[in-house]
């Protein structure tokens, strides 16, 4: 007797994942058939995205040759529809008239696109977005055509959107409801997402009900309830999609509307399985591979005869592939009765995090502008892990201390943390692959387990884990942090770029090396605006535009639209006079808050845009930069000045300090503080600059922070006097400027670069001068921008509303 005879229809990602996992657990049970409709051996559909937007090729997204399935002894029909199946023969038969027996069948036959069935909707140029094929047509198209409209703002909508402006046409997005991607996100996540997008040159028509395609043979407008026209020669719908049950309809399997399934990917009718999009599972139809994959598991073990626990449902997240967004959706972020919500809404950085609780476990987040809390969260979801006993920021880490030095990140993930959803591998799974078999590089790691095989988006966390798995060994050249997703460029090969081509403006970096986001976004215009000014601080003319709300307007804006304002108070040292000069401010314009900071510093807090000039006039005092990536806040105690512990003049060293640094532009905000004996009242230890009075002179303590991730200043230098004092400080925040990465502290810095080498170069009396001299040029250009608000009339006008400064 011959092996029994399994067919597979549908050679799609989950119906050829089963198989691939069947042929590891029992490579010989059986004779495999497989039929696909496409004209190809199977491919990574997901990547059809990055076809689309010009980042991959058709040829690289092919996840089995016809090789694969030669070697295999897979007879595969590509280009075959299976037309009709017999369950009494037990045949299958294709369209090209093959017909082939079976013992036993699985349909994975994924989804048909909806498409919505609008007067004419059969017109040249109205398409879905799913194949190849369609993938092709659509290049094809933008050669000859500009103008093309989506239909529907979810994932697919917006990536085949991205794709058509990476083609070069113009495109809108019709929606039917006011926000874009409204099953993955909230409100305000979207709001934002759409306001990135459209600074990437995306038009969104919103709440549009499509009612017509316009045109003679081909489209050329789309016509909508309202009356409204929107000109288009190239129409795609994303309304999204339906399970293909056409053939298990035909014999019979009972759909509701998918193919109905048990835990065990059984149909209704014995011998006959359905995996993938077209199956239902517990009344749900998953439309993303991480669940299917899982499902395509258990059904591998059921067909090999292996022992396997029920398919029990999966908990999804999603990533949208578009560059310069970052977006995270991951289980159920609605919030209703019984939910607790943690929300962060950094609007200066463009950052929102939304964590959603419920009876002590969360059930669900949305992240947007920093997504690398997702592979945690997603860890505490599936787990269901009780957060009761968790502080805050246990649940939700500082973005700018998030991801950035190798290693952090996953090292606290247990084992069981699944890296990569799509294939669903643990970073335990991966651990072990990397030490036992060897692996240096994401593609290696990608060979042997699957990880990254899919989305690619755990690509940098798999990097993470070589660099944390094989230390110093780990030559990271498989994974290179790019700038944001808008370029394939590191921080230092944009900089090394700037100098090298003499490069001078933010649109002339990003045209010149290749952008691939003409508009970039909100990572990386405010880095290359840095860049820019860190490197030819004589020259270079701020871009405004480029920088975030805050550093635009000189004030932090507060949750309710106003704004804040600190004056500067070296070392935190103030006068009645102008003390009396803030309260006499603070009752002129109704300032409802006056609070002091944890700088020593006062803020007026609730101010209106249109109060901030006349105040700064009012006030005559330097701005305090506190909505700054700049030196913030010198803090000091009294000092050997009024302290009997007191060894040095701390508030003297402070002042002098704050006065040499104030308004000098650095990576990311910078502290200092100045204790007069090691007793460190002005907790000199957790300062990005720490200054201690120590007999004999003083301690320079580098890398402190005193924020989400606290870490503890390392002993940068002892020195003897006040003026080494500023000479070492000197060296060592220019050397920050010079090599660190935009958004990135100094607490990182002293951590990715090493203290020891940054000892190396401060104590070197030739590196010193030299870093000393470059931040006198840098500090010679410095402006006191409340100043310049007050004396020049386009400012006020543009930024602030203002036309005169009356006091
Ligand atoms: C552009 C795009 C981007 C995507 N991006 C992501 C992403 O980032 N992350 C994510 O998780 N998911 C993504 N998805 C969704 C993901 O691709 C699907 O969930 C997945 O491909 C579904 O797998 P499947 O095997 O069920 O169906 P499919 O991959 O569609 O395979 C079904 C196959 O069956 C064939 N077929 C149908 N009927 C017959 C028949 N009668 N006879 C023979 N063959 C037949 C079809 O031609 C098809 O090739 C994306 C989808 C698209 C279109
Ligand atoms: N990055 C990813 O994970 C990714 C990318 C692409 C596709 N996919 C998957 O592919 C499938 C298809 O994606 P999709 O975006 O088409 O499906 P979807 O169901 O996720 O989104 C469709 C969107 O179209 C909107 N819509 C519905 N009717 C409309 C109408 N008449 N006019 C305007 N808008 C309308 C809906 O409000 C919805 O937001 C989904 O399963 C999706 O998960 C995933
Ligand atoms: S740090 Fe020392 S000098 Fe300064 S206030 Fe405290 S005890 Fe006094
Ligand atoms: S998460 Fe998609 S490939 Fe790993």
């Amino acid at each position: 007797m011959g092996k029994p005879q399994l067919v597979l229809i549908g050679n799609g990602m989950a119906g050829v994942h089963a198989i691939e996992h069947l042929l590891k657990l029992a490579p010989s049970k059986y004779d495999i058939t497989v039929f696909g409709a496409e004209p190809h051996p199977n491919y990574n559909r997901i990547l059809l995205s990055y076809v689309l937007s010009g980042d991959s090729k058709v040829a690289d997204i092919e996840l089995n040759t016809y090789g694969w399935y030669e070697e295999n002894g897979i007879k595969l029909y590509a280009g075959h529809t299976v037309t009709s199946v017999d369950t009494t023969s037990k045949t299958v038969t294709s369209d090209k008239g093959v017909t082939v027996p079976y013992d036993k069948l699985i349909i994975a036959t994924g989804s048909n696109p909806f498409m919505l069935p609008l007067p004419g909707a059969d017109k040249d140029g109205v398409m879905a977005y799913r194949t190849i094929q369609d993938c092709e047509k659509m290049i094809e198209a933008s050669k000859k055509y500009k103008k093309a409209v989506v239909i529907g703002g979810g994932l697919l909508g917006l990536e085949a959107a991205r794709g058509f402006l990476n083609l070069g046409m113009k495109v809108d997005v019709v929606h039917i409801t006011d926000t874009i991607m409204e099953r993955q996100l909230d409100r305000t996540a979207s709001k934002m997402l759409q306001e990135a997008l459209e600074a990437q040159g995306m038009n969104f028509l919103l709440e549009k009900h499509s009612a017509e395609i316009l045109g003679g043979k081909r489209v050329t407008g789309l016509k909508f309830k309202d009356g409204a026209v929107a000109e288009a020669d190239l129409l795609v719908m994303a309304v999204g999609i339906r399970p293909n049950v056409a053939v298990a309809k035909q014999i019979g399997c009972e759909t509701n509307p998918g193919i109905v399934v048990n835990d065990y990917l059984e149909t209704s009718i014995p011998g006959v399985y359905a995996v993938g999009e077209c199956a239902m599972h517990r009344g749900v139809a998953y439309g993303l591979v991480a669940p299917l994959y899982e499902q395509a598991a258990v059904l591998a073990k059921r067909l090999a005869g292996a022992a396997t626990g029920p398919y029990e449902g999966s908990v999804v997240y999603t990533k949208l592939k578009v560059s310069g967004v970052d977006v995270f959706s991951g289980g159920n972020f609605s919030e209703g009765e019984g939910t607790k919500t943690i929300r962060i809404h950094d609007e200066w950085s463009g950052i929102y995090k939304k964590v959603v609780i419920k009876e002590g476990k969360i059930v669900g987040a949305v992240l947007y502008g920093d997504t690398s809390d997702g592979t945690r969260l997603m860890q505490m979801i599936r787990s269901g892990t009780d957060i009761s006993g968790l502080e805050k920021t246990a649940i939700l880490r500082d973005s700018a201390a998030a991801g950035t030095s190798a290693g952090a990140g996953v090292a606290e993930l247990p084992d069981e943390a699944i890296i990569c959803g799509c294939n669903g591998v643990s970073k335990g799974a991966i651990c072990s692959a990397i030490k036992e078999q060897g692996l240096a590089s994401v593609e290696e790691v990608k060979n042997c387990t699957n990880a990254s095989r899919s989305c690619g988006g755990c690509k940098p966390l798999v990097g993470e884990l070589l660099a944390f798995t094989l230390g110093d060994s780990f030559q990271g050249g498989a994974v290179k942090e790019t700038v944001c997703g808008c370029t394939d460029l590191s921080r230092d090969e944009v900089v090394a770029a700037i100098r090298e081509k003499g490069l001078s403006h933010v649109r002339e970096v990003m045209h010149v090396l290749g952008w691939k986001s003409e508009e970039g976004c909100s990572k990386c215009r405010p880095a290359i605006n840095y860049y820019l000014g860190m490197l030819n601080p004589g020259t270079y003319k701020d871009d405004r535009a480029s920088r975030f709300v805050n550093e635009r307007l000189h004030a932090n804006i507060q949750k309710d639209g106003t704004y804040s304002v600190v004056p500067r108070m070296y070392g935190g040292v103030t006068t009645p006079e102008d003390l009396k000069k803030i309260a006499d401010v603070a009752v002129k314009y109704n300032v409802p808050t006056v609070k002091l900071t944890g700088g020593q510093r006062i803020d007026l807090l609730g101010v209106k845009k249109e109060d901030l000039v006349p105040m700064w006039a009012d006030l005559d005092m330097p701005s305090g930069y506190a909505y700054g990536k700049a030196l913030r806040t010198v803090k000091t105690c009294v000092g050997e000045t009024y302290c009997r512990f007191g060894t040095g003049d701390a508030m003297g060293m402070g002042i002098a300090m704050e006065k040499r640094f104030e308004r000098l532009n650095t990576p990311a905000k910078v502290k200092m503080a100045v204790s007069g004996c090691p007793r460190n009242c002005a907790e000199s230890g957790i300062k990005d600059l720490g200054v201690v009075s120590v007999d004999g002179g003083w301690e320079l303590y580098a890398g402190g922070n005193g924020g989400v991730k606290v870490r503890v200043g390392d002993l940068l230098a002892t020195v003897a006097t006040e003026a080494e004092v500023i000479e070492y400080t000197e060296a060592y925040l220019q050397y920050y400027r010079e090599t660190g990465k935009y958004g990135e502290r100094t607490s990182e810095w002293v951590n990715r670069l090493g203290l020891a080498h940054i000892q190396d170069v401060v104590k070197d009396p030739g590196r010193r001068a030299a870093l000393c001299s470059r931040m006198d040029e840098a500090l010679a250009v410095t402006k006191d921008p409340w100043k310049e608000a007050i004396a020049d009339a386009s400012i006020r006008r543009n930024l602030y509303d203002v036309v005169e400064v009356k006091s």
